[in-house]
């Protein structure tokens, strides 16, 4: 049995395993689980995810869930396999866990919610809170100050390479590219460099070729 990722097209936290995925050049197949009549919070996908959140990964006995615990497990269970996205020095291993960190805990949680607010919101019919979005830039401005500051001396976040430290950024960052947020990326030189760079890997290109298939 081969990799399998179970989750949606349209879920930020799925596009992120599938772009390790597809930047390992892995062959998987992709199990769609229709969240409008809500196939996650039901037998057989809540026993991959007991909190019922997409996505999940099957690969032989390995079952896992967690977009970004999916893509570690993926990078060096096949590190060999295409674009090395970790490094092998303890102290670029260190630099990785420090900006997966920043992705994970300053960056997705102020995107994410510009994403709901600017994005998701209109596909739904729901109506933006414009208040929510002045709050959540002001906070995106400051976390990209920092951003800007370190590749101002680093292409990349975690270093000299593209690592699961920047793939990580994918989801949100191409939502919020599509909206008055882009601002405060072309505002900043490195970043707007950073983010134009990333968002044109052929991995995420083809991560989002899967919308089209659904
Ligand atoms: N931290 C989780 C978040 C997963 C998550 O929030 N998934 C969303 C879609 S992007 C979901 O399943 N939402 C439905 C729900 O929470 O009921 C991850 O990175 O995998």
């Amino acid at each position: 049995m081969g990799i399998k990722i179970h989750g949606s097209p349209f879920s930020t936290a799925t596009l992120r395993a599938v772009a390790v995925v597809e930047e390992k050049g892995l062959d998987y197949e992709f199990v769609n689980v229709d969240m409008k009549s809500g196939a996650h919070k039901q037998e057989p996908f809540i026993s991959l995810n007991p909190f019922g959140q997409v996505p999940a990964l099957e690969d032989g006995d390995v079952k896992l869930f967690e977009s970004r615990a999916i893509s570690q497990y993926i990078a060096y269970t096949y590190e060999s396999s295409g674009t090395p996205l970790t490094f092998n020095d303890g102290k670029q291993r260190a630099e990785l866990a420090v900006w997966m960190e920043v992705e994970a805990h300053q960056f997705d949680p102020v995107a994410s919610k510009l994403a709901w607010e600017l994005v998701y919101k209109g596909m739904f019919g729901l109506e933006t809170d414009n208040a929510a979005v002045e709050e959540n830039k002001a906070k995106l401005a400051k976390v990209l100050d920092v951003y800007e500051a370190r590749l101002a001396n680093s292409k990349y976040l975690a270093g000299d390479s593209f690592s699961l430290a920047d793939l990580h950024h994918l989801p949100p960052l191409h939502y919020v590219m599509g909206t008055q947020v882009k601002q405060l990326f072309d505002e900043r030189p490195h970043v707007s460099a950073w983010s134009k760079d990333i968002l044109a890997r052929p991995s995420w290109e083809k991560s989002l070729a899967l919308q089209k298939q659904a």
